[in-house]
């Protein structure tokens, strides 16, 4: 288990991570989502004891990373957002030598590398440099690195940046495996990303913790809280307003006008868990109002992210 308990760093007058206290139970995949510059390196940075924080502590299994390192790190395998790669070294020489400052026992090593390089997917590279393998390639040997001696914990900041497609596949498909059993936590700043891995997401804005809750809950108050319909019509706006206005379910009505000539654009909020875009349809073409579009516009997770990531939101 990890325990963030009012965690702050301050470079100079800068505040990048400001006062999160959160916790991670064992056994799941879990997302820490923010844009670029949100502060998730330098908390991950803080998790692993790379960084010492300004005030707050960070607990690994009750171990302090500070005042314990030696535990808590036992507990952790980590692979930032730039491995540090001995480049001139074969994978295989990298990963023996990262067992050794793992400490892992020397009788256990030949295994623990094997069974790690196993899990990425890399023993047919095991003799090639480094230097001579390809970005994902180089990213599963930090990985390879990451899981090497059975860490409760993997710790992934921004796994996936730089990869190409296929990589990016790959890299996802290998980390769902790996939760399967450790605990895993996944720094991104790709809503779609987090959404396809994780279980349990934080959101980070500006240092802050905006959201956190399971994946299946955030989508659902998404879809529960949010259900919006966007009308086009042409011709007497107010009228079609009016007759919408008496329909059940419907909240509210918004005018807007619509980009070709005379036509209008009736944003409407309905109440959730209903689909009554049919009555709607009936309504008005019984009206002989001219119904040229009628869509689904709810917000997105994307649009409640960008919103969340701007302000102090509602989903917290
Ligand atoms: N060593 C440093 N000195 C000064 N400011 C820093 C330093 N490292 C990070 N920052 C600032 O702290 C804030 C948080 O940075 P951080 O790298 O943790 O964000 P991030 O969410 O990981 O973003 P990214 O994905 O772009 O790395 C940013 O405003 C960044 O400019």
């Amino acid at each position: 288990m990890i325990e963030m308990n009012h965690l702050t760093k301050k470079y100079g007058n800068h505040v990048a991570v400001d006062d999160l206290s959160l916790t991670v139970e064992p056994g799941r995949i879990y997302g820490f989502l923010g844009p670029n510059g949100a502060g998730k390196s330098t908390t991950m940075n803080m998790v692993t004891g790379y960084l010492g924080a300004t005030s707050g502590e960070v607990k690994i299994n009750g171990f302090d990373i500070l005042k314990q390192p030696e535990e808590a790190k036992k507990c952790i395998g980590y692979l930032p957002e730039i491995p540090p790669l001995y480049v001139d070294m074969t994978v295989k020489e990298y990963l023996d030598f990262a067992a050794e400052l793992k400490e892992i026992d020397r009788a256990d090593r030949r295994q623990y590398v094997d069974e790690a390089m196993e899990m990425t997917k890399i023993t047919d590279m095991k003799d090639r440099l480094i230097k001579n393998l390809s970005k994902g390639y180089r990213q599963r040997v930090g990985l390879a690195q990451a899981v090497l001696g059975y860490p409760e914990v993997i710790i992934l900041d921004e796994p996936t940046v730089g990869l190409d497609p296929k990589q990016i596949i790959e890299m996802r498909e290998l980390i769902k495996k790996l939760g399967e059993k450790h605990t895993v936590i996944l720094s991104s700043h790709i809503l779609s990303e987090v959404r396809e891995v994780c279980d349990y997401i934080f959101i980070i804005s500006k240092g802050k913790l905006v959201a956190n809750d399971t994946t299946e809950n955030l989508l659902e108050k998404v879809e529960k809280n949010h259900r919006e319909l966007e009308i086009l019509l042409r011709g007497d706006a107010e009228a079609a307003s009016g007759l919408l206005k008496q329909v059940d379910f419907i909240e509210e009505i918004e005018t807007a006008e619509g980009k070709e000539e005379d036509t209008t654009l009736l944003k409407v909020k309905t109440a959730a868990d209903t689909d009554i875009r049919n009555q709607i349809i009936k309504i008005l073409v019984e009206a002989n109002v001219e119904l040229l579009e009628i869509r689904s516009a709810g917000k997105s997770l994307e649009d409640i992210f960008l919103e969340l990531t701007e302000q102090k939101g509602e989903l917290l």
